[in-house]
């Protein structure tokens, strides 16, 4: 088996290898591909990438090779943006050639390419992004202040009932805030039914993850594999395709349904669909897309968000004398009578810091997100083939050591002018993407960070884990190492009130929305 699993590799990669190098002598260009390390034959550079924490190894290749690295491995090429100038240049000023993403066989499948996020660059896209800005882009956004402010409330009474059960509060928190500015899902009591879809929604997230990553399935790198009849033993492609794809559209569907028959007894609050559905748009080709476009915002929504409020409380029990700073502010201009709330964000410089400092610290997409190169491109003088996928390495650009701080450090300080000569690089400018395929959900996402780090500082202490005896527990979470995303796995982690007075507001303030 193995040995027919080898041939199948072996084959295509020739032919592949034969094709790139008739392509290479027809194009009989002047320009030189950008610099990396040496490929091998066949399967070009695919031990030199590793398969955990590549932007690592992406990051000393600058040294060696410079801010553009070419690698190829097995069929695709790829080009490693390593500075902020290239990004900027190619994902902004050029965006007409580099705003496509790369495609894969399975997802295409699954139906996957319909969502947002892994939609080819053209028009069905451009419609959908059209959709979402509507519903949140800076201005839009502030309507859901108190659904964020009420959401954080009951996270906390749920932290302060039952502490040990954090990760599942945080996970039921972030995703409530999408859902029902989505779908329009209950806050207040989530039924039987909206749980089941979150469940749902997490199961289909981890089938989508998979299928955008190469080599996760071998027909993305071998696609003959493909028309390998289902009688062949061991073959299960057609089926696995074929599973995903009704999983893919039953939840992309069912929850619609839902929202309709709900409209139809009077009962569906407002929401992005609702607000769709309500409008009786009329353009058939939003009402096919209304459903993929939902279910994007919350696909790209959720786990973004609760990933990078896993990344703050890692960084908190790591480093408790920040988290006593940011205490130390949020009681000085708030008080401790209240929970924070958004009108008090800009009189909050070292929370802005902080909250910097956790897209910084540990980015949720450390290469960003993918684009492949529509045309062949000259850059900086070297040719880049049409077909390229593009990474921005952007956890270098976290790296950025300008402020004289250890960028292991978290330390929000490397934000403050008051504090430093030069501040680094804004998160900002690198953790929700560039150019045209930017994040469209950064405002919401960026309120709900705020809301949740300032209300969770307020009232909680959050430190790394004891053990009976109150010692500290041997505590190092780790990371999601490879992919689209990287955060923490849940982990341990000890959430107590910080007093009397915290457990009586946040039970009050809890009480008050029920
Ligand atoms: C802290 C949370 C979040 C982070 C760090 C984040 C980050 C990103 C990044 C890096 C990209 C890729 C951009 C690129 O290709 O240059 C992206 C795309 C996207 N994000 Fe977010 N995001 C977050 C939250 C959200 C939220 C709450 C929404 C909901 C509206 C959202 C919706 C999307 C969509 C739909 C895309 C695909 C855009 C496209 O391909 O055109 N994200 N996000």
């Amino acid at each position: 088996m193995a040995l027919i699993a080898l041939g199948w590799l072996v084959y295509p990669s020739f032919i592949v290898v034969l094709g790139v190098i008739g392509h290479h002598l027809r194009q009989n260009r002047s320009q030189s591909l950008p610099p990396g390390p040496p490929p091998k034959p066949l399967i070009g550079n695919y031990l030199d990438v590793p398969k955990a924490e590549p932007w690592k190894t992406f990051s000393q290749w600058k040294k060696l090779y410079g801010d553009l690295v070419y690698v190829k491995v097995l069929g695709d090429k790829l080009l490693i943006l390593n500075d902020m100038e290239s990004m900027r240049e190619l994902f902004e000023k050029r965006s007409q050639k580099y705003s496509d993403r790369p495609s894969f066989l399975m997802a295409k499948y699954m139906g996957i390419e319909n969502n947002l996020s892994f939609a080819p660059y053209g028009p069905d896209w451009r419609q959908g992004r059209k959709l979402i800005h509507g519903t949140v882009n800076q201005e839009a956004v502030q309507k859901y202040h108190s659904l964020q402010e009420d959401v954080a409330a009951r996270f906390l009474r749920d932290l302060v009932e039952y502490p040990s059960e954090v990760m599942k509060h945080l996970h039921m928190a972030t995703a409530h805030i999408i859902a029902s500015i989505t779908y329009g899902f209950s806050i207040d009591t989530p039924s039987n039914v909206d749980l089941q879809y979150l469940d749902e929604f997490a199961e289909t997230e981890r089938i989508v993850l998979k299928s955008v990553v190469p080599g996760a399935y071998l027909v993305d790198m071998i696609p003959q594999l493909w028309y390998l009849p289902s009688w062949v033993p061991f073959n299960s492609i057609r089926r696995t395709a074929e599973r995903g794809r009704q999983r893919v559209s039953d939840i992309v569907h069912r929850p619609i349904e839902q929202v309709e028959q709900d409209m139809k007894r009077g009962v569906s609050p407002a929401s992005f669909v609702s607000d769709h559905l309500r409008e009786g748009e009329s353009d058939e080709a939003i009402r096919q897309q209304l459903p993929w476009v939902a279910w994007s915002i919350y696909e790209a929504g959720n786990d973004t968000t609760s990933g990078t409020m896993l990344v703050f409380m890692h960084a908190m029990a790591c480093f408790p004398e920040v988290q006593a700073r940011m205490r130390e502010e949020i009681h000085r201009v708030v008080g401790t009578d209240r929970l924070p709330s958004f009108v008090d964000r800009e009189r909050l410089p070292y929370i802005n810091a902080a909250i910097k400092e956790v897209y910084r610290w540990n980015p949720n997409s450390p290469l960003g997100a993918p684009r492949k190169l529509q045309d062949a491109d000259v850059y900086r003088g070297y040719y880049i083939p049409k077909g390229t996928i593009v990474m921005p390495n952007v956890w270098l650009l976290s790296r950025d050591q300008d402020s004289g701080i250890d960028p292991e450090l978290f330390s929000p300080e490397r934000f403050l002018d008051t504090h430093v000569t030069k501040t680094a690089i804004d998160p900002y400018s690198y953790a929700f993407g560039f150019g045209r395929r930017m994040c469209p959900g950064r405002f919401l996402a960026d309120n709900s960070v705020f809301m949740l780090v300032t209300s969770m500082v307020a009232t909680m202490r959050i430190s790394k884990p004891k053990d009976s005896h109150g010692v500290e527990k041997p505590w190092n979470p780790p990371y999601i190492p490879a992919g689209l995303v990287s955060f923490p796995y849940p982990f341990e982690v000890d959430i107590e009130p910080i007093s009397d007075k915290a457990v009586a507001v946040v039970k009050g303030r809890a009480m008050s929305i029920d």
